[in-house]
């Protein structure tokens, strides 16, 4: 079939929609915040909501058994992706930023066929920006085509990062030196919006010229992966090789040139994979 997937890309934008709506509700009442991984990693019952409104709608729409589902906020034992067709979701990305009212909040929904990414929405719900983009089709903001900036040289770019949820020194002291010396090279900027996914969409569009993190989970970045390569962009770990959906590390870039010099300064830390496997050698092609 030519275009197998093409409602389902087209279900996920109105789920977004949908789950931003929700979000953009719930953000000015008081809400109780609870905590995961660390003191620092937030989460309300918005983010279990609007999972379940994501999920249940999925399931409603394409029966409770064809489909496998991975989401931050019902995953428990490891994620698992399978061959299977997989809907990966983060249903509140910035829960950090919802908390406080910092207006960038995003729903990313990515789906996955035999393990490689099939299309990614993400919905940045408070700016009201609509990002979507499938295999081979382009990647669009609001109905309108994106693309990365063309600019190579480093000296003339903004760059992303973020500093995650785990504060352990030594990790906090690699994340910020691998900072001081990006912004040291020089480049025009250093920015973060809070939101993985929302950061990836700034490369999709042009406004920065990469992005890189270690410690993002699948459900962060895997929507935002195809928007990036369907902008024209590129998504590679850390260290220069393929990027790994599971491994918690991913550098995204407009060119090439850029990746490589972002590259060169990135001050690597060991974080444990989303899928639990244990001690996978990052291969490196820079
Ligand atoms: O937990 P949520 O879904 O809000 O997402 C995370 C962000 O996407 C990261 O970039 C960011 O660095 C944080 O780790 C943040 O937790
Ligand atoms: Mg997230």
């Amino acid at each position: 079939m030519a275009d197998e997937w093409q409602e389902a890309y087209e279900f996920a934008v109105e789920v977004a929609r949908k789950a931003g709506m929700v979000i953009k509700q719930e953000i000015d009442k008081e809400m109780k915040v609870l905590t995961k991984s660390s003191t620092v990693d937030l989460v309300t019952k918005t983010d279990e909501r609007v999972e379940k409104i994501i999920i249940g709608s999925l399931k409603t729409k394409f029966g409770e058994k064809a489909h496998k589902f991975i989401g931050e906020e019902s995953t428990e034992k490891g994620c698992e992706l399978t061959d299977a067709p997989t809907w990966i979701i983060d249903p509140v990305d910035g829960t950090t930023n919802f908390v406080h009212g910092f207006p960038f909040v995003a729903v990313s929904i990515a789906f996955a066929v035999k393990k490689e990414l099939e299309f990614g929405v993400v919905y940045s719900c408070l700016e009201d920006k609509m990002y979507r983009a499938r295999n081979g089709k382009g990647a669009f903001c609001n109905d309108e085509p994106i693309s990365v900036s063309d600019v190579k040289d480093i000296t003339k770019s903004i760059i992303i990062s973020e500093h995650g949820t785990d504060r352990t020194p030594a990790k906090v002291e690699k994340i910020f030196s691998t900072m001081q010396k990006i912004l040291c090279i020089p480049v025009h900027g250093l920015r973060g919006s809070g939101t993985a996914a929302t950061n990836m969409c700034l490369v999709a569009t042009g406004a920065v010229e990469a992005f890189f993190e270690i410690g993002i989970h699948c459900w962060d970045v895997a929507a935002g992966a195809v928007i990036v390569r369907e902008a024209g962009g590129i998504v590679l770990d850390v260290s220069g090789g393929p990027f790994d959906l599971m491994s918690r590390r991913m550098l995204s870039a407009n060119h090439e040139d850029i990746a490589k010099r972002i590259i060169k300064e990135i001050e690597v830390f060991e974080v444990p994979r989303d899928d639990g496997v244990k001690h996978l050698q990052q291969p490196s092609s820079f």
